[in-house]
């Protein structure tokens, strides 16, 4: 049974329609990223599935529970991190997570939580004198002292370095783990290729695709890779060898490297024709395509 499932979910901004008739279904236990341009109505979309916002139009059951009528029952069911958290300036890091804790009946342990999300040397540092990562991190950690069922985090790693990056997508697979239902909205592709089971793509207060990380590039891309290597030798005669070979579709000659796109066994058929006409081929990479090239051949900007 999916955990959330929106139906003609429709929101307006001063008679501009912004979310325009979207259908959603999450699956229990699952992530699942929205993805899409700015503007494109993604917040508008997950603060209405948690109450936080209000619909115009549409349907939603989360756990069962409608966000609009239920908001009391499922605010200790749900874990929401928003853009833009604010707290009051003075209220120190321990103190906001103990205020937080005393909202549920059965919360996490907020001393090992903040340990996890690198903040319990900021324990006692106000709201104003945190960092923009560790305001991040705090929004993530507020959102999940609750121990919620479904987690809705709103640019989750937005701010963050690369290793806090890194650390927080293992915190969000832990919760997976342990069953949770993630709502993620993210600009990071990486992310939503690392983390997402599925994912939706929103264009313009619309879904175009539901599918997953994988699915979708499959289908965008048709399965292309590049392969870049250094040769010794006539690079434009091996060039001219390589275009003749099954899968290549390109064969790029940039100084002495040379860049060959294709599909399929290219990969083999490359590499067997360098070894046969005893070649080197030097720093060969292989790159696969992914979900930042599916999304830049569509044109989105997400
Ligand atoms: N409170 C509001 N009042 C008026 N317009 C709003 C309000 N909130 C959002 N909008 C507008 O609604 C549209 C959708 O905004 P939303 O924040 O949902 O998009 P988004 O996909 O999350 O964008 P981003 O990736 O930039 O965060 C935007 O044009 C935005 O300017």
């Amino acid at each position: 049974m999916p955990a959330i499932t929106a139906r003609g979910l429709r929101k307006s901004y001063s008679g501009r329609t912004v979310v325009d008739g979207i259908d959603l279904d999450v699956e229990e236990g699952e992530i699942f990223a929205v993805l899409g341009p700015n503007g494109a109505g993604k917040t508008t979309t997950v603060e209405m599935l948690t109450g936080v916002r209000h619909r115009d139009g549409g349907e939603i059951s989360v756990l069962g529970l409608d966000p609009d009528r239920d908001g009391d029952r499922l605010s200790h069911l749900v874990g929401v991190q928003l853009q833009d958290s604010q707290l009051p300036d003075k209220m120190r890091v321990g103190e906001a997570i103990e205020l937080f804790s005393s909202f549920y009946r059965d919360p996490v342990d907020g001393d090992e939580l903040l340990e996890r999300l690198h903040l319990a040397e900021a324990r006692k540092r106000p709201f104003a004198a945190l960092s923009g990562g560790q305001k991040q991190r705090l929004a993530i950690a507020l959102a999940l002292v609750g121990r919620p069922r479904v987690a809705v985090l709103d640019e989750l790693t937005t701010g963050l370095d690369p290793k806090a990056r890194r650390e927080t997508w293992g915190l969000i697979s832990g919760l997976r783990d342990s069953g949770v239902t993630v709502v993620l909205v993210t600009h990071f592709m990486e992310e939503a290729e690392y983390l997402a089971d599925r994912l939706a793509l929103i264009e313009a207060g619309r879904i175009v695709t539901v599918d997953t990380p994988a699915g979708l590039i499959a289908d965008r891309t048709a399965g292309r890779q590049e392969i870049r290597f250094r040769l010794d030798g006539d690079a434009d005669a091996a060039a001219d060898a390589l275009r003749a070979l099954p899968d290549v579709h390109s064969v790029a000659v940039q100084g002495t490297t040379l860049v060959v796109t294709g599909t399929g066994d290219v990969i083999l058929a490359v590499t067997a024709h360098i070894a046969r006409a005893g070649l080197t081929a030097r720093d060969l990479r292989v790159h696969q395509a992914t979900l930042d090239d599916a999304m830049l051949t569509t044109g989105s900007d997400a």
